[in-house]
């Protein structure tokens, strides 16, 4: 088998999202999520001028000696566009083999670990009462597992709380939009909103939190202790985690479960993390860590240390990543919940898929290879368009973690 074409879609249903297909000459064909939110162009032209031309010819059987390739053949190393567009060819071939076995994907890596994937939802309210409805929706859907966020009193926008029906924090504007954040009122907010949680939804239920990078480590051990009587499933991104031994200062102060890594790209990043036993929960996904074939070695690592897998779900990752998250999520051993915000409508069009939802557990379908496809006629109707995250000041106007 040889490939010989491949080519790069980047379509815009209610958000932004870069896709690949990989092109055989037995007809079969791959596809992989390339989308880096915010950043969608630089991956499309990493991947059509400099990686798409060294595919052409090669047999898309040889993932890893592929995977190895663009890794080491770059010469320049890791970083989210690099690891993203290698990511994309990852999970486009991976895609191939299991369709010419004609097997789903999970079979390929080991067959099932689980009988379903536990997925955690987002409840976000402006304030209290509306985060508790929004517990309440999701627990009503099935969820066992949901993730609450709200606003705080005399901040204007939070992170993870919506204005409208369905939160996206990407604002389609040729710049980022400009946002407020205290430390200090929402560290003594916090509690209380899992206070409210706890006292009407009880212990039945896993509660997670997303702390967005926006503390100091010995806040973030602060916030750690106060969260403890609520019992989550886990604080996430307490502080910015490039300085990983940051995390021995919050896990010297806390009992309270910690996960972290959506925006790492490579074991590197969580190594120290890991080894040291300073998270119980590593949040890098397929699409910017590197595809399968390195997600793997990063489990095979935290698997060692009893750190289990939490992958990233957010709706900027396409329904390509997460259909192919869920076959990884089915096999890993060491797997511990899948992110699950769910997408609207029009992009569900765009990428018809054969992973579904029932009672709190996702299921990657039968189909074979990961199941997820793409509707090229329907992605045209949705043209790019410019949209970045946030960026956050403090009141003084010095910049912060958004
Ligand atoms: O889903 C989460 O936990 C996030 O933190 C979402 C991120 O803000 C989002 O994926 C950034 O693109
Ligand atoms: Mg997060």
């Amino acid at each position: 088998m040889r490939i010989t074409n491949a080519y790069c879609i980047v379509t815009s249903p209610g958000r932004n999202f870069v896709t690949l297909k990989i092109v055989t000459d037995e007809g079969v064909y791959g596809i992989g999520d390339a989308t880096l939110n915010g950043r969608e162009l630089a991956v499309e032209s990493y991947l059509t001028d400099h990686v798409i031309p060294c595919l052409i010819g090669r047999d898309p059987h040889r993932i890893e000696d592929i995977w190895q390739y663009l890794y080491k053949g770059a010469y320049w190393r890791r970083g989210p566009v690099t690891m993203s567009a290698i990511a994309a060819v990852d999970m486009a071939l991976w895609d191939i083999k299991a369709k010419a076995a004609n097997m789903p994907l999970y079979q390929l890596l080991g067959g099932k670990s689980r009988d379903g994937v536990m997925v955690y939802a987002h409840a976000n309210g402006r304030d209290i009462p509306e985060a508790l409805d929004r517990v309440a929706h999701y627990q009503a859907l099935g969820f066992k597992a949901i993730r609450v966020q709200t606003g705080v009193p005399g901040l204007d926008k939070v992170y993870g709380v919506q204005s409208g029906e369905a939160y996206e924090p990407a604002i389609r504007a040729p710049v980022p939009e400009e946002t407020l954040w205290a430390t200090e009122p929402y560290l003594d907010y916090a509690p209380k909103l899992f206070e409210a949680v706890r006292d009407r939804f009880g212990w039945d239920l896993h509660l997670l939190h997303d702390v967005h990078h926006r503390l100091t480590p010995i806040e973030a051990a602060r916030l750690g202790k106060s969260l403890e009587p609520y019992r989550l499933f886990w604080m996430e991104d307490p502080t910015p985690a490039e300085n990983q031994e940051a995390f021995r200062l919050i896990r010297q102060h806390t009992v309270t479960p910690l996960a972290v890594g959506e925006v790492f790209n490579s074991i590197h990043d969580c190594r120290e993390l890991i080894q040291n036993q300073l998270i119980d929960y590593i949040r890098a996904t397929l699409v910017h860590a590197g595809g399968i074939t390195h997600l793997r070695r990063i489990a095979a690592l935290a698997e060692l240390y009893q750190v289990r897998t939490g992958c990233h779900g957010a709706t900027d990752l396409s329904p390509v990543c997460m259909g192919a998250a869920l076959h990884f999520d089915s096999w890993v051993p060491n797997f511990g919940v899948q992110e699950y915000m769910m997408h609207n409508a029009e992009t569900d069009a765009v990428f018809p898929h054969a992973y579904s939802f029932k009672d709190g557990y996702l299921h990657p379908g039968e189909a074979p290879g990961h199941g997820v496809d793409i509707d090229e006629e329907l992605a045209k109707k949705y043209p790019y368009t410019q949209a970045y995250l946030p960026v956050a000041r403090l009141r003084d106007g010095s910049m912060w973690n958004w």
